[in-house]
């Protein structure tokens, strides 16, 4: 068994955060742990890890109790930058943790390579932007080439190239074995990275698998977006315009009876794009929020 979390319950003083969170993971995966600012995605890792204490349940990572400090031989837990020295070069935390367990440091270069970070590995910490923090972070979790890897926003201040490394980097990892369980609030990022997503929601996680409700959404621009929304009207079709763009969902909108419609009145298309919006659209029906002033439902 890789996770094995049994009615895990957690609170701070008299707030319940965690209510009886149950896990089990017997086969590499790559998790998402989604849900808004302070549902307790950090809180539920910290226990995971034994970093926190918690009220009751229980833990098992890799087979073993989380209070037997030698699943982190086999665990990692990407967390915030906190936990860095900022006195300290890159090199040194990596240096520290292959000593402490037994990694040849050849792996060192190896790793700073995979990461992208050899370049500054020899600079101190406090020299480093959010980035190279992150890069920095991953590297020192991957270092052990760990069976379960926790990370918690890991793509936070990363660059549009970095996260792609990042994405790519997790990507083979889970490829090679490991199983991944991530915190972020990029849902763009998870959806490409997995549809296997645990919501966190009052306390409790909501397990899903998002193949079903995974879909393109087109956003279309055309020559004469007033005549378009008033053709849609008439002919019955759901859209939103925002901002002069018609959007619609595949699975609500045939994308061939909406090009059929615009060429029948003489509209032009100038673009379409698509865009997978499997989380995002499960983020909004789990928490909805109200629609902006400016998404107009024709
Ligand atoms: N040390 C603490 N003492 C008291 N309350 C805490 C403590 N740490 C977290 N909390 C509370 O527990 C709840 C969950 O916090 P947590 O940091 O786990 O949420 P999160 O889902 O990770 O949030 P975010 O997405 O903002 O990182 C919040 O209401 C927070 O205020």
């Amino acid at each position: 068994m890789i996770v094995q979390v049994s009615n895990l319950k957690k609170h701070y003083k008299k707030q319940p955060v965690l209510k009886g969170i149950d896990i089990t993971i017997e086969s590499p995966q790559i998790i998402a742990l989604v849900g808004p600012n302070g549902a307790g995605k950090t809180t539920l890792m910290n226990c995971m890890t034994n970093l926190l204490p918690f009220n009751e349940g229980s833990v098992e990572l890799v087979g073993k109790k989380n209070t037997d400090a030698s699943i982190f031989y086999e665990v990692s837990y990407l967390q915030d930058n906190r936990i860095l020295y900022g006195d300290l070069t890159g090199y040194d935390h990596l240096k520290f943790i292959c000593h402490v367990q037994k990694i040849p440091l050849s792996h060192i270069k190896e790793v700073t390579d995979r990461v992208g970070m050899t370049g500054y590995m020899k600079k101190r910490v406090r020299n480093y932007s959010l980035g190279m923090k992150q890069h920095l972070l991953l590297a020192m979790s991957i270092i052990n080439k760990p069976k379960l890897l926790l990370l918690d926003e890991p793509l936070n201040g990363l660059d549009p190239t970095s996260a792609i490394n990042m994405r790519n980097i997790l990507l083979e990892l889970y490829e090679e074995g490991t199983t991944i369980i991530l915190s972020s609030h990029n849902l763009d990022e998870i959806d490409r990275l997995t549809n296997i997503i645990y919501f966190m929601k009052d306390g409790a996680l909501l397990k899903e698998s998002l193949q079903d409700f995974s879909s393109n959404q087109y956003f279309v621009n055309v020559d004469d977006p007033l005549k378009a929304t008033t053709v849609l009207k008439q002919a019955g079709i759901s859209c939103t315009m925002i901002e002069g763009v018609i959007s619609f969902l595949e699975i609500e909108v045939i994308l061939q009876n909406f090009l059929d419609i615009m060429k029948a009145n003489g509209i032009t298309i100038t673009s379409i794009e698509t865009k997978k919006i499997g989380a995002e659209r499960r983020y909004q029906e789990l928490f909805a929020k109200e629609k902006t002033d400016e998404t107009v439902a024709i």
